[in-house]
């Protein structure tokens, strides 16, 4: 209990404050005075009937807020008021349709009015108008620089952060949203150079930021430990995995609160009445969204609505607003990529195992604490992105996209896109099939395929023959694929098994190994070990079964729907699906230059130095059987200048959703082989498709260049 007192000092002290809070509102409504009253007697300049100070005032509080919307881009009341003087004449009064959506249309207006301009202005403002035209959205951009005094009142293991409309804006028709999850939005506190060389029309969040009470910038502070409290029922995300784990302070388990709340008793219409956004991570790592739109369960006939109409209507909006390029975007995709970015910012900012360095993007190390939320919006994406980027009208972001990279050579056309706008298109040759660059020594001739290893005699499809035919002699006598063209289990366990956790015979060691020998002709080192490996065989040419036999899958090249894409964590370019795949499922072939060692060996002996990504695959799956192997004999595929999609198949360590798999089909010796890549597991649309590309770290001989791993695997093996 307080003494009497002290309450009544805290009494006294909240008066003066709400005086002095009061005061600032005067203040910065007298400033306003003249130009309200000037506006409001042009907007009734021809109104014959006496006007009531009641609509004067009305008329005058919502043109206030106008300006309030506006000014919060950091647009001059003074550039507005012909705007909003012509869209009032155009809507006939109706003060409804310049407020919908944030005063949408006044916004658009305004920006339309300016982009007519000629001269420098017009150029800053059409790229403005490009990269930061969803910006204008006032609710969107609040997302981004409004923090809640509210959140002042709420517990600090909650640490939810919510908006509320600060009581002078309350009357304001606004939907807002605090995108404030604190570790997500942190910023160095530091001036932006550009905000200064800045021409005065390009409005950019920096001048929002100004305008706004207090930034983000001043409300985080990575020192904090990370919001951690129990989503219980009222955020609606109580499942038993959330709640068994919510609660802990272990850092693992986040709830974050976007919120929009506006003073619904003011606002008639309803569609502007509280809502927020929950975000919850589990300690798995399972982020879940819980969208909250209370006024909507509200209205009168309230019915669930059908969530993919919504998401289809919100595309829409989105495609039209933001001017999106991509083909791809779809509301699923920024949900996800929503969690992606979410998960990334938490295990950035994880606490390190004995205050070591993290490491973000490829070759960054940066020390814990002078790491800035810069540098995480770097390696997290355009969500984040965009906060930091588009400050500045020379500084462009759009998305960049090829339609087909592999310029008509596949069945399927793969996309290719750029989300942060910056990247040069990648230069290489597309090739659908292995080619031989000079020296190696390949044989495809029908006279090497012994009648034994062939199915001659076979007719339609093999696999539904009642005994395998002699290609299934390979896989034990049972074919590998079943006939939905997916690898058996028994089969793709087995093969993932001896990648993840060989064991010691599952290493053959060569007497003269190649790749020793490539290096050094006269003193070769003793090999390293090569992993023995199943292989899958395929029916050829020589086979009497039909082209769509189902032991025929690789050689049918790709049949998936992928895109390459800018990866968020460093790595380039990478690879992903843009369907559902399941277990088993062949995605690609490796392809590339077919090169012999020494011949990859002089080629990376001449790009020493430059800091490139590599694409050299060794074939040595069967260089153990053999005593000695020619030079010409020992192969490998290099798609660093030609290749298909494969070579921007990214490594992940140990549990990448890819595994590369030999396939024979033109040869009988395994000197050559294809290289096929399959699913390890059931993967979904739009997942980056990874497999470990076997390298030791610390074996800087490696044909693969050694790069700093970002694969994010719990089981990296590049964690120094
Ligand atoms: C076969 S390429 C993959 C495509 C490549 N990212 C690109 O942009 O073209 C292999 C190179 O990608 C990069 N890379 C692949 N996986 C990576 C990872 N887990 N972490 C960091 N870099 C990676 C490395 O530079 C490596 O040399």
């Amino acid at each position: 209990m307080l003494p009497y007192y002290a309450c009544n000092a805290v009494v006294l002290c909240l008066i003066f404050l709400d005086v002095i809070v009061y005061g600032l509102v005067l203040m910065e409504d007298k400033s306003d005075d003249k130009l309200m009253d000037l506006l409001v007697s042009h907007i009734f300049e021809k109104h014959v009937s006496p006007l009531s100070s009641e609509l004067f005032m009305a008329t005058r509080k919502r043109a206030c807020c106008a300006f309030k919307a506006t000014r919060a881009l950091g647009i001059q009341d003074e550039e507005v008021k012909p705007v909003l003087l012509n869209l009032l004449k155009l809507f006939h009064m109706n003060w409804e349709l310049i407020e919908a959506e944030d005063y949408r249309a006044l916004i658009d207006a305004y920006f339309e009015s300016k982009e007519s301009k000629s001269g420098s202005d017009e150029k800053c403002l059409m790229e403005h108008s490009v990269h930061e035209r969803p910006s204008k959205r006032p609710h969107l951009k609040q997302q981004e620089v409004q923090i809640s005094s509210s959140t002042d009142s709420l517990s600090p293991v909650e640490k939810v952060i919510s908006s509320s409309m600060s009581p002078k804006d309350s009357t304001c028709k606004r939907a807002s949203f605090a995108f404030s999850s604190e570790r997500l939005t942190v910023e160095p506190r530091r001036s932006h150079p550009q905000k200064e060389k800045m021409p005065p029309n390009c409005h950019t969040r920096e001048h929002i930021k100004t305008k706004t009470k207090e930034s983000v910038s001043d409300k985080a502070d990575f020192a904090e430990p990370p919001a951690a409290f129990h989503p219980g029922n009222d955020c609606g995300l109580g499942s038993e995995a959330w709640s068994r784990v919510g609660g802990s302070t272990n850092g693992n388990n986040l709830v974050t609160r976007l919120g929009s709340q506006c003073d619904a008793s003011s606002s008639k219409d309803r569609r502007y009445c509280n809502s927020n956004v929950l975000i919850a991570s589990s300690a798995s790592g399972e982020v879940k969204i819980s969208l909250n739109c209370d006024s909507a369960v509200r209205c009168q006939n309230f019915k669930v609505p059908d969530f993919n109409s919504i998401l289809k209507y919100l595309e829409d909006k989105y495609l039209m607003t933001h001017k999106l390029v991509t083909p791809e975007f779809s509301m699923k995709t920024l949900f996800e990529d929503l969690c992606e970015c979410y998960v990334q910012a938490v295990q950035l900012h994880d606490p390190l195992p004995n205050n070591k360095a993290m490491r973000i993007g490829n070759s960054n190390v940066v020390d814990r604490k002078s790491t800035s939320s810069f540098r995480l919006s770097h390696s997290c994406n355009n969500l984040l992105k965009a906060k930091h980027k588009a400050t500045a009208c020379d500084q462009k972001r759009s998305v960049r996209s090829l339609n087909d990279i592999t310029k008509g050579a596949e069945n399927v056309k793969i996309s290719l896109v750029d989300e942060t706008g910056k990247e040069d298109f990648p230069k290489f040759i597309y090739i659908p099939q292995n080619i031989i660059y000079q020296n190696a020594y390949l044989i495809f001739s029908l006279a090497r395929i012994a009648d034994v290893d062939c199915c001659s005699s076979c007719s339609g499809d093999c696999l539904s023959s009642r005994i395998p035919c002699a290609c299934a002699r390979e896989t034990g006598g049972e074919f590998a694929y079943t006939p939905k063209g997916l690898l058996k289990d028994d089969f793709l366990t087995a093969c993932v098994c001896m990648r993840r956790a060989p064991k010691k015979d599952h290493f053959v060691y060569c007497q003269d190994c190649p790749l020793e020998k490539s290096k050094n002709e006269y003193l070769p080192e003793p090999c390293k070990g090569h992993l023995l490996r199943k292989f899958i065989k395929e029916c050829w040419r020589k086979c009497g079964c039909h082209m769509t036999c189902g032991n025929r899958v690789v050689q049918r090249g790709i049949t998936c729907n992928l895109q390459v894409f800018m990866t968020h964590q460093g790595k380039g370019w990478g690879l992903r699906t843009l369907q559902d795949l399941a277990k088993g499922s062949f995605v690609c072939e490796y392809v590339g230059e077919i090169l012999t060692n020494t011949e990859l060996y002089e080629r990376n002996i001449q790009n020493r130095g430059i800091n490139r990504h590599t694409y050299p695959v060794t074939l040595d799956a069967d260089w153990g059987s053999e005593k000695v192997l020619r030079d010409e004999e020992a192969l490998c595929l290099d798609a660093t200048f030609s290749g298909n999609v494969a070579r921007f198949i990214n490594h992940r360590c140990h549990d990448g959703n890819l595994i590369d798999i030999p396939v024979e089909v033109e040869t009988p010796d395994r000197h050559y082989y294809h290289l096929a890549f399959f699913t390890t597991r059931d993967v979904t649309a739009s997942e980056e498709l990874t497999w470990d590309y076997g390298i030791d770290f610390d074996d800087h001989d490696h044909p693969i260049k050694a790069f700093r791993c970002s694969c994010g695997s719990a089981y990296c093996r590049d964690i120094k």
